[in-house]
């Protein structure tokens, strides 16, 4: 049943399952631009596939499928610009094995951490893994931008069984630098788009500073090398 589902919502996006290692193929291919690398994770159940499919078909399904990972592609168009988008959805088992999310972080540009509001172990590993993604660089570069992060309390819907009150996370997100918002996948469209769509303007803004960062980092070099070979050849 679950898997006839999914083959549905495959057929309506176009997605693509990849074996782990197709996945860290496509990791070290280098992106463009426009091209979009987002991550979706969270702990099991708090709706990671139900967020990502809302958004990419405006349409609550219910059951998903959970035992193999997916990556969906969508081309949009964003103040005038041409994306790429791909959004990675793990199973279970994949978050499970590869909390280290060195792969994830290779390859995402950003990330939508997920917690569901009537679930407080779910808000307890989405910390442990915002405090990962966030933890400082072991060899510190001077171009390196912090990746985008959203921290996304779902299933507001289920505020009657709160678990996580709106302050917990608005605190974290706070105190990590991200961007925080509650809503909910089964009852809200235009806030789930909302909420995609702000991962993806802070994604282009850290393109926009890191393309600034290199041009200005090659540009000093230039100027190193023309001081020192510069007066070299000029004492000869
Ligand atoms: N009430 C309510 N239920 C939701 C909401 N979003 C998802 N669900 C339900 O929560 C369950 C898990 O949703 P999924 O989207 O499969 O969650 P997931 O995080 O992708 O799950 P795994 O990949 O199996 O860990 C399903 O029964 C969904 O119908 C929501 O906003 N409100």
């Amino acid at each position: 049943m679950r898997a006839a589902i999914k083959k549905e919502v495959k057929n309506i996006l176009g997605s693509s399952q990849h074996s782990s290692k197709d996945w860290i193929k496509q990791k070290w291919q280098k992106s463009k631009m426009n091209d979009i690398k987002l991550a979706v994770l969270g702990g099991e159940r708090t709706g990671k596939s139900a967020l990502t499919v809302r958004f990419l078909t405006k349409r609550f399904i219910g059951e998903y499928a959970s035992n193999f990972e997916s990556i969906y592609n969508k081309h949009l168009c964003l103040d005038g610009k041409q994306l790429n988008l791909e959004i990675y959805d793990p199973c279970p088992q994949s978050q499970k094995t590869k909390f280290s999310l060195t792969s994830e972080l290779h390859w995402a540009d950003g990330f939508v951490i997920v917690y569901d509001i009537s679930d407080r172990s779910s808000f307890a590993l989405a910390k442990a893994l915002i405090y990962r993604i966030r933890k400082p660089q072991s060899t510190p570069c001077k171009r390196f931008v912090e990746p985008a992060v959203i921290l996304v309390g779902n299933k507001q819907d289920l505020s009657h069984v709160r678990e996580v009150g709106w302050e917990e996370g608005h605190g974290l997100a706070l105190d990590r630098h991200c961007q925080f918002c509650e809503l909910s996948a089964a009852e809200q469209t235009l806030e789930v788009e909302m909420m995609f769509i702000r991962i993806i303007k802070d994604i282009l803004t850290n393109f926009k500073l890191k393309e600034k960062r290199r041009s200005s980092g090659s540009k000093s070099m230039a100027k190193l090398i023309n001081n020192v070979f510069g007066k070299r050849r000029k004492s000869v």
